[in-house]
């Protein structure tokens, strides 16, 4: 269970620890964020942070003021009935109690902290850069296999947390264990590899020069990783920086953040130095800018929407690795199996609730095909199940009732501009059914923007040139999808579209995580076909 066995000491009452210098830490500072569990929409976990006191602690006070008030009554009560003594000194016990719980979750991580957390790497960074390599591997492989062993605990707050199916969430820890060992395998042979050039390969040179030349650590990275992926895009950052000899600091995604404290303490018992690895939670709008212009960060590595944009631009004079939204066009030619269209929209479009940066987030399906399509799609989509994740629900809550607002507001936008519903619109709290919008034109919001929802637009098109078009028109560049029997056309038509990849007769996706996973929209495309 989590924050219990091995997991126990990241956890102090009721609000999870920072991780620093190897250990895990109550802040000085009194403040605390609630994570929300998108399906009952009550607070589920609590994390060291930053929210400010007056809107959580206010009303957590009065609920606990009034526990204590009933605790005491009922004893009270309890006792009469009982017809014994009123017991003053087990009384006073219980509300001392309740106020020291109380006052716990009001801790919090300061900018001190973060300055120190950033000392504490820069030191341990040094040490490490100079641990042999195998070395390195070798703790990677024994942090991969405590995750996977952990499974469950970690599984468990995905589930609660981000409302991610319970299957899904189980393959999300499992995959990422993988992942640390495959980067672990290959930054080996990468990393112990270098290069030898002589200076008579370039014109009006002699022999007279060599070069050595090998990678070397940055230094300190910076790790931000969004909720939908808490754990694996954040183990995907963390593994290639450790492999390479550099400190890491986490910043979880408020959502998502109990599991990636639990992650991050897999990485502890398995022996990382003390300093190397460290983890500040609290919410990115208060604790990122210090974090992301802290002078002793060497690199940033984010996953996440537009707020990547606005890092990079006041972000210093270092390496910047950003993954940013996507809305992953999925083109279908007339000659398509539209079974299998049908099924990868499907598949692609909805799963976890449309929550995937590659998400099938626009069908730009040719006109003559279009109506057989829509319809195997909607055929297909009455067999999704809707619920809670812990059921494993093929759709789930969205991820906060923001989200489910905003994705509200691109299908009223639509509706307004007379797009077709396939099916009614349904919400309830944070979930909402799935739903297939047909008819979508250019004018319309969710054309091009990403509801990271279960709500899929379909543009009809008549000449491949248009649906390329629309794909490279977008904003986006991360991944798109093409469905023909035309091997040919599906290779013009992928070199055509300005995306990092393509899928040829299948969804989107990101795995095998060790495929590349380029995002860059030109000039910096290096595409991919998959
Ligand atoms: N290209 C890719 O590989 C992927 C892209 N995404 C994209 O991510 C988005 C959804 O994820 P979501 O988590 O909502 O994205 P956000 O951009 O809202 O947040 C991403 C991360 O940034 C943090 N953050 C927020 N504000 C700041 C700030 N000022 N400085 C530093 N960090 C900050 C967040 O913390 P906090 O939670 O505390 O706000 C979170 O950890 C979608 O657009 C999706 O397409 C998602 C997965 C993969
Ligand atoms: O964060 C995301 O959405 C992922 O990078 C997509 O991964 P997936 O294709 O494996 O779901």
């Amino acid at each position: 269970m989590a924050g219990t066995g091995v997991f126990a000491e990241i956890v102090d009452g009721e609000i999870y620890k920072y991780y620093a210098d190897g250990e895990w830490k109550t802040s000085a500072s009194g403040k605390s964020v609630s994570i929300i569990n998108p399906t009952t929409r009550k607070p589920q976990y609590k994390v060291q942070g930053n929210e400010r006191w007056i809107s959580r602690v206010a009303p957590a006070a009065i609920c606990k003021f009034s526990f204590l008030i009933w605790g005491i009554n009922s004893c009270y009560l309890h006792q009469q009935l009982k017809n014994t003594n009123f017991n003053f000194r087990s009384d006073v016990v219980l509300c001392f109690y309740f106020i020291l719980r109380f006052w716990a979750f009001v801790t919090a991580c300061t900018q001190e902290e973060v300055n120190k957390v950033m000392d504490a790497a820069k030191a341990a960074q040094k040490l490490w850069a100079r641990t042999p390599l195998w070395k390195r591997a070798e703790l990677l492989h024994k942090a991969a296999a405590i995750l996977k062993e952990q499974k469950a605990p970690i599984a468990e707050c995905l589930v609660k947390e981000i409302a991610k199916p319970a299957k899904d969430a189980v393959s999300e820890v499992v995959r990422s264990g993988d992942l640390i060992s495959y980067t672990a395998e290959e930054g080996v042979r990468i990393l112990g590899e270098g290069k030898f050039l002589v200076s008579d390969s370039f014109p009006g040179n002699e022999r007279t020069k060599y070069c050595l030349s090998s990678k070397i650590p940055l230094g300190v990275i910076l790790a931000i990783p969004p909720f939908n992926y808490p754990v694996n895009l954040a183990v995907s950052k963390m593994a290639p920086a450790l492999i390479a000899g550099n400190a890491l600091v986490l910043k979880p995604p408020t959502q998502g953040a109990v599991a990636a404290l639990h992650m991050i303490h897999c990485f502890h018992l398995a022996g990382f130095p003390k300093g190397l690895i460290s983890c500040v939670s609290g919410k990115g709008s208060e604790i990122g800018d210090f974090l992301t212009m802290h002078p002793g960060v060497n690199c940033i590595s984010f996953t996440g929407g537009d707020t990547g944009i606005a890092i990079s631009k006041k972000a210093g004079m270092i390496p910047l690795q950003m993954e940013l939204g996507g809305k992953d066009a999925c083109i279908v030619l007339e000659d398509a199996d539209l079974d299998l269209v049908a099924a990868n929209i499907v598949k692609g479009g909805y799963s976890y609730s449309g929550q995937r940066c590659t998400a099938v987030k626009v069908v730009l399906v040719m006109e003559s095909v279009a109506d057989a399509v829509v319809e195997k799609v909607k055929a297909k989509m009455a067999k999704l199940t809707v619920g809670v994740p812990e059921e494993n629900c093929d759709i789930t809550p969205v991820v906060s009732e923001s989200s489910a607002n905003f994705i509200e507001g691109l299908v009223v936008d639509a509706e307004q501009k007379g797009v077709t519903f396939c099916q009614e619109y349904r919400r309830e709290g944070n979930l909402i059914w799935p739903l297939l919008l047909d008819h979508v034109r250019p004018d319309m919001r969710i054309a091009w923007e990403e509801p990271f929802g279960p709500v899929l637009p379909v543009i009809r098109i008549n000449t491949v040139e248009e649906g390329i078009h629309h794909c490279n028109a977008s904003n986006f560049g991360l991944q798109g999808c093409i469905f023909t029997s035309d091997i040919n056309k599906a290779i013009m038509i992928s070199d055509a579209m300005e995306t990092g990849s393509v899928q040829i007769n299948s969804a989107p996706a990101r795995g095998p995580d060790h495929f590349p996973f380029q995002v860059d929209k030109p000039p910096l495309l290096t595409q991919e076909l998959c």
